[in-house]
C-alpha cells in the first residue's frame, strides 16, 4: 500500500478520507501521490505548526486500514500491512538502542554488523513471530497487535518466506513441473499465464537464460536464486520475505529487490554489500547481539549510491569479459 497514490487507496478503502480529515491533511491536489510523497511537501516549519509527525501518520495508517476494515466486517484475511520489532536486549542482557521499529508494505529494510552479531537471529526472530521466547527476548507485532497464533503455528499460513544462500533442489523436475505444483498447490486460477510470467521474470534476473524444460537440478546458483525469487514475488502468499545474503549470488540484486517490493512485500536482508544496504528505506545496526541503533538511508547516501552502482556495473563487467577469457585494458574504465 505505500506505494499506491492517495487516489488509488481512496478508491479501495474509501473510509481513508475520515483518516485525513481527522488528522487535518488537506490530500486536494496530491491524489497522484503516494501519502508519503504527500507528506514530504510540508516544509519543517509546517509539520512543526500543524504538529504532524510524518513517521507516526506513516506507520499509523495501515493500522487505521486494518482496524477500520475489520470494525466495518470488510477484513482482508490474513492481510499484512505492517511488521513492528519490539526491542529486547544483546548478549550482555543491555537493553537494545530503539524501542521499536514499524516496517510497512514495498519497504526494504538492510540488517548490517559484523560477522557473528546476531543479523540470523533477527531473521529468525521475526521468521517465528518472537515473543519474548527467544535468545534476544525481542516481540514481533503484525498490524499493529500480538499475531494470531495461526501465523506461528499453521504450515500453510506462513508469514514468511526466506531466501537463504544455498537453492538445493533434490526434486527430479522440470522447471514447468516445479512452478505447477506450486501454482497448483496455490489454488492459482490459470496456472500457466502465472507460471510463464515467473519465467519471464527469472529470466529477467539471471545472467543465463533458462527455459521450462531445463530440470531443476542443472540449474546454476544463481539461477535458481533468481527463480525461488520470482516464484515468491509472483507467487508466494508470505507477506514477509527473509533474505540472508544475496551478494554472489549471479543475479541482477537490484532488479531482485525492486521485483519482490513490487508485489507488495517487506522486505529484510542481512547484507555486507554497501549497494544493498544503501538500497534499503532504513538500516538496522546490530552490535553484539543486539540492534544498536536505525539509520534512515540518507539523501547523501542515496546520491552516494549512484556512484556506487557505476563502479559496481564497472567490476561485474570486467569480470564478465575475463570470464571471456577477454584481456582487460585501461579502456574500460572509459
Ligand atoms: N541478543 C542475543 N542474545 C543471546 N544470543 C544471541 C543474541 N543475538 C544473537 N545471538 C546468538 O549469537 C550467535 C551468532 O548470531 P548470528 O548467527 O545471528 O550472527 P550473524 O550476524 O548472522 O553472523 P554471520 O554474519 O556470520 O552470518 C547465534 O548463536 C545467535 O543465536
Amino acid at each position: 500500500m505505500t506505494n499506491w497514490t492517495l487516489l488509488q487507496i481512496l478508491e479501495k478503502y474509501p473510509f481513508a478520507l475520515a483518516y485525513f480529515e481527522q488528522n487535518k491533511l488537506d490530500i486536494a491536489g496530491y491524489e497522484d501521490r503516494t501519502l508519503e510523497e504527500y507528506l514530504d511537501h510540508f516544509s519543517e516549519l509546517e509539520l512543526e505548526d500543524q504538529a504532524l509527525d510524518k513517521e507516526k501518520i506513516l506507520s499509523d495508517f495501515p493500522v487505521y486500514i486494518e482496524q477500520m476494515q475489520s470494525f466495518l466486517g470488510v477484513e482482508e484475511k490474513n492481510q499484512v500491512l505492517s511488521l513492528t520489532i519490539l526491542a529486547g536486549h544483546d548478549k550482555s542482557g543491555v537493553t537494545e538502542g530503539f524501542e521499536e521499529l514499524t516496517i510497512l508494505t514495498s519497504q526494504i529494510i538492510s540488517i548490517v554488523g559484523p560477522t557473528g552479531s546476531g543479523k540470523s537471529r533477527l531473521l529468525a526472530d521475526i521468521e517465528w513471530a518472537a515473543q519474548n521466547d527467544t535468545p534476544t527476548g525481542r516481540s514481533i507485532h503484525i498490524n499493529g497487535e500480538v499475531p494470531d497464533n495461526k501465523w506461528r503455528f499453521s504450515s500453510n499460513n506462513r508469514l514468511v518466506a526466506q531466501l537463504s544462500q544455498n537453492m538445493n533442489f533434490v526434486m527430479d523436475l522440470t522447471v514447468q513441473e516445479f512452478l505447477n505444483m506450486h501454482a497448483v498447490s496455490r489454488l492459482v486460477e490459470n496456472p500457466q499465464s502465472i507460471i510463464n510470467e515467473i519465467i519471464k521474470a527469472a529470466n529477467n534476473l539471471a545472467g543465463e537464460k533458462f527455459d521450462l524444460t531445463t530440470p531443476v537440478t542443472s540449474l546454476s546458483g544463481g539461477q535458481s536464486r533468481a527463480l525461488m525469487i520470482a516464484d515468491t514475488a509472483i507467487l508466494s502468499s508470505s507477506p514477509i520475505v527473509l533474505i540472508d545474503e544475496i551478494e554472489n549470488a549471479g543475479i541482477d540484486r537490484k532488479k531482485a529487490l525492486e521485483l519482490l517490493v513490487s508485489s507488495d512485500k517487506i522486505v529484510l536482508m542481512a547484507t555486507h554489500d554497501p549497494l544493498l544496504a544503501l538500497i534499503a528505506d532504513k538500516r538496522i545496526i546490530i552490535k553484539n547481539g543486539g540492534i544498536s541503533k536505525v539509520i534512515h538511508t540518507s539523501d547523501e547516501e542515496k546520491e552516494l549510491l549512484v556512484e556506487l552502482e557505476k563502479m559496481d556495473s564497472l567490476i561485474q563487467h570486467a569480470r564478465q569479459e575475463l570470464r571471456k577469457g577477454s584481456h582487460l585494458s585501461s579502456e574500460i574504465l572509459a
